[in-house]
């Protein structure tokens, strides 16, 4: 595993008027790292995902990434930008266009990569044929890597509920992020779905040597599969670790593990 920083965050700080929901928090996660963020509800956890992904300006604090062209800082930048950069990402809930089928899911989610001058796609010059024949290739090469070929052509909405969570990370992935942050990908899944979300989890750190950052209420998940993980209580960091550290640490035993 590899120490090369992928993106540092200091002393971020947001308020929503009088309630501070990040609190000086400072975080760094390395290249093809995968790492958990857990605490409480209303913890600050989804609030640090926006800050990160530029969804919500920070109050204040810096966020740098690391790119082949030097560190970039991300405070100012918009979400289009950020994604742009290498940075995508899942919500709290699914986010799929469920009229669509699956294949265009991923290929919408591709224009970001393959984005064409406007007087290309409105004359439809040959290179336009090209890009879209390139998509729709990619896409499928994608798909097949998730075992979505099948389901293709169907509506998102037609999906079981575990593989509609399955696509939106597909979906993620169709950027070729180097960092991907999932929020709360086990929501709502039965046992065997989310031991299938392991599986996945594993598969995209090992086959596309990315960095991942889950927030995630299941603990088994988490602690089975991340390397290290954060703990946030009431917008602070209250600790950092390894699965074993965190499941150790008194502090976090007493704020959020004691009752499980
Ligand atoms: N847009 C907003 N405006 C005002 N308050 C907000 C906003 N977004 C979040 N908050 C507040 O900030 C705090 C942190 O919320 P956040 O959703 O980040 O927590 P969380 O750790 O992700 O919680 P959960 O596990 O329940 O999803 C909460 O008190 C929440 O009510």
């Amino acid at each position: 595993m590899s120490n090369s920083p992928l993106l540092e965050a200091q002393a971020l700080v947001k308020n929503f008027g009088g309630l501070t929901a990040v609190a000086n928090v400072s975080v760094h996660f390395d290249q093809n790292e995968l790492i958990g963020l857990i605490g409480p509800n209303g913890a600050g956890k989804t609030t640090l995902f926006n800050l990160l992904t530029g969804e919500t300006p920070v109050s204040s604090g810096t966020i740098s990434f690391y790119t082949d062209h030097g560190v970039q800082p991300l405070n100012g930048k918009q979400p289009a930008q950020i994604a742009k950069i290498g940075i995508s990402r899942t919500f709290q809930n699914i986010r799929l266009f469920k009229e669509l089928s699956v294949l265009d899911n991923v290929r919408i989610a591709m224009t970001n990569h393959y984005h064409e001058g406007f007087l290309t796609s409105i004359l439809r010059l040959p290179k336009y044929y090209q890009t879209e024949a390139a998509m729709t290739k990619a896409a499928q090469e994608l798909l097949a890597i998730f075992d979505l070929t099948a389901v293709a052509d169907l509506p998102a909405k037609s999906l079981p509920y575990g593989i509609q969570r399955r696509l939106e990370i597909v979906r993620a992935l169709a950027t070729k992020p180097k960092l991907l942050f999932l929020d709360e990908p086990a929501a709502g899944m039965n046992p065997e779905e989310t031991a299938d979300l392991t599986r996945l989890i594993r598969k995209i750190q090992r086959e596309f040597h990315i960095t991942i950052v889950l927030i995630e209420h299941d603990m088994s998940l988490v602690m089975n599969v991340v390397e290290r993980l954060y703990v946030l209580e009431h917008g602070a960091l209250l600790a950092t670790g390894t699965p074993q550290e965190i499941q150790k640490n008194p502090a976090v035993i007493k704020a959020y593990l004691g009752g499980e």
